[in-house]
């Protein structure tokens, strides 16, 4: 079972524009989900109809196994989210922050304490909002989508404008949430980079459809299949025609011969038949697989 799922998810704002085209998400129970893709993409409208903050216009959204349409309040008991900034007050501390949202979600006063401590907030005692850093605020936030104990968070983009300590901070955080309190997370983000070390699975979506989902491995695996062999030899197109069998789709790329991934054996082979030919080989490397690339191939740069 999933722990959300959504089925062909349409979505076009009142100009017409279709933003959403078939957003089918499959996040399992107890993972940490990646949602990518470029501004514009959709991720904040996708994030909004399966919170129920947008109307659904087509297609079936179920939480925890249960439809959303049928089962909303009781779903969002148990739904934490982030969604752009919350509404904190900064002439208040962290702990009243709280304790008005408490009195709205009828949590014990205990809770309070609990999710500072799971957000490392507290010791700021009688330090106002205003005072806070951009990383303590975004983990206040964080603790105000906590207070209510759920077991699936939503998180849009929670580390933009982070620097990079509270990138590493806000990191930390949500493994720990999600290992010592097995709360699934669905974070969004336009940077692959600053996700990939915290996510188990990854859905990517780009001009209202998806592109990929599966887990990191998959991606990883996308990469080696499509990562490069590239090849320096003294004579390219020499080199080409000795090529030509076993790698007809070798090509000449800004000076450099370029070849589909290869085993490690076919790469030794190529080599040894160029040099047995009288060709020079004086480069031989491995280009393009690197996740960011392979997201940008997939979103078509
Ligand atoms: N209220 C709105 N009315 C009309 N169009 C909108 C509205 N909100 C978003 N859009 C458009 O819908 C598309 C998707 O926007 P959305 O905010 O979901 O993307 P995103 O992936 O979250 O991007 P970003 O990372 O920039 O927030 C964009 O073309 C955007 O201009």
């Amino acid at each position: 079972m999933y722990c959300l799922e959504t089925k062909d998810i349409f979505h076009r704002y009142s100009n017409d524009d279709v933003v959403l085209d078939g957003i089918s998400l499959q996040v399992p129970q107890g993972s940490i989900y990646g949602f990518l893709g470029p501004n514009g993409a959709g991720k904040t409208t996708t994030l909004r109809l399966i919170l129920g903050l947008l109307r659904k216009q087509r297609g079936a959204i179920s939480i925890f196994g249960k439809s959303f349409d049928a089962h909303r309040t009781e779903i969002l008991r148990n739904v934490g989210s982030l969604i752009e900034s919350p509404s904190l007050y900064d002439h208040l501390t962290a702990t009243e922050n709280l304790a008005l949202l408490q009195k709205i979600y009828r949590v014990s006063r205990e809770r309070i304490d609990k999710v500072l401590e799971l957000v490392g907030l507290s010791g700021t005692g009688h330090k106002k909002i205003s005072q806070f850093s951009l990383g303590m605020k975004q983990r206040l936030s964080i603790a105000v989508a906590l207070l209510h104990g759920p077991s699936l968070l939503v998180l849009d983009e929670p580390t933009n404008g982070l620097d990079p300590n509270g990138i590493v901070e806000m990191r930390d955080l949500l493994k720990r949430l999600n290992r010592e309190d097995g709360i699934t997370i669905v974070i969004s983000s336009h940077l692959l980079s600053e996700i990939e070390k915290l996510v188990t699975h990854v859905g990517i979506v780009h001009g209202g459809r998806m592109m990929f989902q599966g887990t990191l491995d998959e991606l990883r695996l996308k990469r080696q299949q499509m990562a490069a062999v590239t090849l320096g030899t003294n004579d390219d197109r020499q080199a080409l025609h000795i090529l030509s069998e076993d790698a007809p789709n070798a090509r000449i790329v800004d000076g450099r011969i370029v070849m589909p991934a290869m085993s490690n054996e076919q790469i030794a082979g190529i080599n040894r038949r160029l040099v047995e030919r009288g060709v020079d080989v004086h480069a031989l490397g491995i280009a393009g697989g690197d996740l960011e690339t392979i997201f940008m191939d997939l979103v078509g740069r």
